[in-house]
């Protein structure tokens, strides 16, 4: 790492823009970088991104970078925010590119389709040897891209580069933390997407308010569970990655999970959803992995396993919802909040 930051920013959807966008308003010299030539030519002529957030005006320092190996030249840091099924692909196009002094960050969230394997180990099996950081907690793109406060969370083994990370982002209503539980804050961003989908379904069927705070609380328990048996700390899972991100995407409409679940709640099929929302909708996959990593625990996940059927078609959003509430009697905590007595 160099006194001189420059920052790559891979993937031009709402979200790599947003944060381009932050860091280039710092100061900081940052090339956004996205896979539709035409779509940045276009954002470099008129400074906005009309598909993803039209209303942003974006920095005369922001530069638009179509060719990867440019954009990643020399770049101190290569941050990754494209969706978690091309997040594979990215690592193995970024592999042979990167230069020695480059370390990673992503803001992606969810798993490896298929091997529920968590992005961190991607980034450790394909560019090893790297500082390497998750970005991630409740953030709207379109909220920070309007300037509305939030607060995310920088989590990395190497404290020197997450602290670096949160620098070249933090800004007077972008409050950006930092921590060291890489696995517990890249699991809570993941499963939230899923939970979400429940509370849209609920609030699609209406169901009332008690049924979402009941869906969110549960959920809140199938995450620690999870967590807490993968090896991340409760209380990454009770900050900003965990609970914070959990009540933003669970109760915003702005969330195009919850929307998703919605959607499934008034009666419109999965495919016509997601074409509808027109953006990326992660828990279409994480749910999958979600279950599968359940499953490999052997923990019963109820709410997750539900999502994943409606998902799937296997139950309708009425059954999934008699079958969580037909489950039988028992106490709130078993074994203890955390599973620990
Ligand atoms: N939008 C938001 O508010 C937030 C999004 N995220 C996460 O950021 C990630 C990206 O999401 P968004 O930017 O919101 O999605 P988006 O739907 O706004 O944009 C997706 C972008 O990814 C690109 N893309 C799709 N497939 C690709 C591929 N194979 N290779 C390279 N680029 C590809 C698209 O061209 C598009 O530019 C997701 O994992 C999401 O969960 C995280 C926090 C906030
Ligand atoms: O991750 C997000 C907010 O933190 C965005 O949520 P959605 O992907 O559901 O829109």
């Amino acid at each position: 790492m160099t006194d001189q930051p420059i920052l790559a920013v891979l993937g031009a959807g709402s979200w790599g823009t947003a944060l381009a966008t932050l860091a280039a308003r710092n100061g900081v010299p940052t090339r956004l970088w996205g896979r539709d030539a035409a779509a940045l030519a276009e954002m470099a002529a008129s400074h906005r991104n009309q598909r993803y957030l039209p209303d942003l005006d974006l920095p005369s320092g922001l530069a638009f970078e179509p060719d990867l190996a440019e954009a990643v030249r020399g770049a101190t840091t290569v941050l990754i925010v494209v969706p978690s099924h091309a997040f594979t692909e990215m690592l193995g196009e970024l592999a042979p590119l990167l230069g020695p002094h480059s370390s990673i960050a992503w803001a992606t969230k969810g798993f490896e389709p298929g091997t529920g394997r968590f992005l961190h180990e991607l980034v450790a099996e394909r560019l090893p040897g790297r500082a390497a950081a998750v970005l991630t907690g409740p953030s709207f793109a379109r909220e920070v891209a309007a300037g509305m406060p939030s607060a995310v969370t920088v989590h990395s083994e190497n404290e020197a580069f997450a602290k670096q990370l949160a620098h070249l982002l933090h800004a007077p209503n972008f409050r950006v933390y930092t921590g060291n539980d890489v696995l517990g804050a890249e699991l809570g961003g993941a499963m939230k997407n899923v939970l979400a989908v429940a509370t849209g379904v609920a609030d699609g069927m209406r169901l009332g308010l008690n049924a979402r705070a009941g869906l969110i609380t549960r959920g809140m328990n199938e995450m620690l569970r999870l967590g807490v048996a993968l090896g991340a700390k409760p209380e990454t899972l009770m900050g900003l990655s965990g609970l914070g991100d959990l009540v933003l995407t669970c109760t915003g409409d702005l969330s195009r999970n919850r929307r998703l679940g919605l959607a499934l709640g008034q009666g419109i099929g999965i495919q016509e959803a997601v074409a509808q929302i027109g953006q990326v909708v992660e828990s279409v996959v994480t749910a999958n992995e979600v279950v599968r990593l359940s499953d490999k625990h052997g923990l019963d996940l109820p709410i997750s396993k539900g999502v994943r059927a409606v998902l799937h078609g296997e139950v309708t959003p009425v059954e999934g919802m008699k079958a969580l509430m037909a489950r039988e009697q028992k106490p709130e905590y078993p074994q203890g909040l955390f599973g620990t007595h």
